[in-house]
């Protein structure tokens, strides 16, 4: 990664300003009513609901504090990324991902047809996971994706597999609150996950860049799945879209915080009512940075359509149903390589 190569340019209205906007209004939610058992207070949970109510529909970002993650995890999680990283390419190669399986180590992405100035390695949470063959959704073949695992740093897959299963937790968790504070019951959401899921973890490491102005470590996007849960280092980059005023806002790291962003699927299912918003990461020339995002996602073959609780004749649907798994594997084969026509989005789905 080391030469100028315009593969990682991004457009001039595309650029980051290097002294961005930092965010004070981010909301950060303490969590302690539904994850300290000693107390068990209704209207605690209730003054939750509303917290993760005006955060999806002002932000559809914010942090959650006192979340049940225990710190000795994601701190192993942490050191068994950069360890992974510091590792010679060659090694870090021996675990590559290629177009047909999707997880292991790559450092080719890209965003909107620019290269991210990163590399990742993704890890599924579910091992086989179940997935379409192709996004032709007249192809009803179905695959299985597996996990790959480096033979250093030792204990990797373990490691994984431990965060894994406590950011999963935390995000049934958040899933019921969002749940109600759409007016749904707590577990509307629970069975498009539990026979399956597609959940997926990244490591994610951005070198130091030599032209932070020009490059982003990840291009402007939104998630496509249900909600990411992520945790980032002290270093900062992470840049959301401001609903407000459509600026670019700096999510600033608050330690041991993860960072919550509703999803694609969370914008249908709720018609609208709350929105995936848009973010990117900026990369500087001095640090490295690391973050861990989870990518919450349901079985590969639910049919994604706004809830019929959620709709009615004033607030009609305004999308058309679509198979989770077929745009999964759409997305994951478009960023792979450079394509000359814009990935999959949602609003190719809209009813206009
Ligand atoms: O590294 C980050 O802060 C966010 C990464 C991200 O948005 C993504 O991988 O989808
Ligand atoms: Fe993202």
């Amino acid at each position: 990664m080391g030469e100028v190569d315009t593969a990682f340019i991004q457009e001039p209205e595309h650029r980051p300003k290097l002294s961005p906007n930092q965010a004070e209004g981010i909301p950060i939610i303490d969590l302690s009513p539904i994850t300290n058992h000693a107390v068990s207070d209704p209207s605690a949970i209730e003054n939750l609901v509303k917290e993760i109510e005006s955060a999806c529909k002002e932000w559809g970002f914010f942090q959650v504090t006192n979340h049940g993650v225990p710190l000795t995890l994601r701190q192993n999680i942490e050191k068994a990324s950069r360890l992974f990283f510091e590792q010679t390419q060659e090694e870090k190669k021996k675990v590559s991902r290629d177009e047909k399986s999707t997880t292991g180590y790559y450092d080719t992405e890209h965003t909107k047809n620019v290269r991210d100035w990163k590399e990742v390695f993704d890890f599924l949470a579910k091992d086989p996971t179940f997935i379409p063959v192709t996004s032709d959704e007249h192809d009803d073949r179905v695959t299985h994706w597996t996990n790959v695992s480096p033979e250093y740093p030792p204990n990797f897959r373990d490691i994984m597999e431990e965060y894994i299963q406590e950011v999963e937790k935390l995000s049934f968790k958040l899933l019921e609150l969002i749940a109600l504070s759409l007016g749904l019951e707590a577990k509307r959401f629970e069975e498009f996950f539990m026979k399956d899921q597609t959940s997926f973890i990244r490591l994610n490491h951005y070198p130091p860049c030599p032209y932070p102005h020009l490059a982003l470590g990840v291009g402007r996007h939104k998630d496509g799945g249900a909600l990411t849960v992520l945790a980032q280092d002290e270093v900062g980059g992470l840049e959301v879209k401001r609903k407000a005023d459509q600026e670019w806002i700096r999510v600033k790291p608050t330690p041991d915080a993860y960072i919550i962003n509703v999803g694609d699927l969370i914008q249908v299912w709720s018609n609208d009512a709350y929105e995936s918003v848009e973010h990117r990461v900026m990369v500087n020339s001095e640090k490295e940075r690391f973050s861990i995002p989870f990518f919450f996602n349901p079985a590969h073959d639910i049919e994604v359509k706004p809830l019929e609780e959620l709709t009615n004749e004033h607030n009609p649907s305004k999308y058309r149903p679509y198979k989770w798994g077929k745009f999964l594997v759409h997305r994951k084969g478009s960023n792979f390589k450079k394509q000359n026509v814009e990935n999959i989005q949602i609003y190719h789905y809209k009813i206009t």
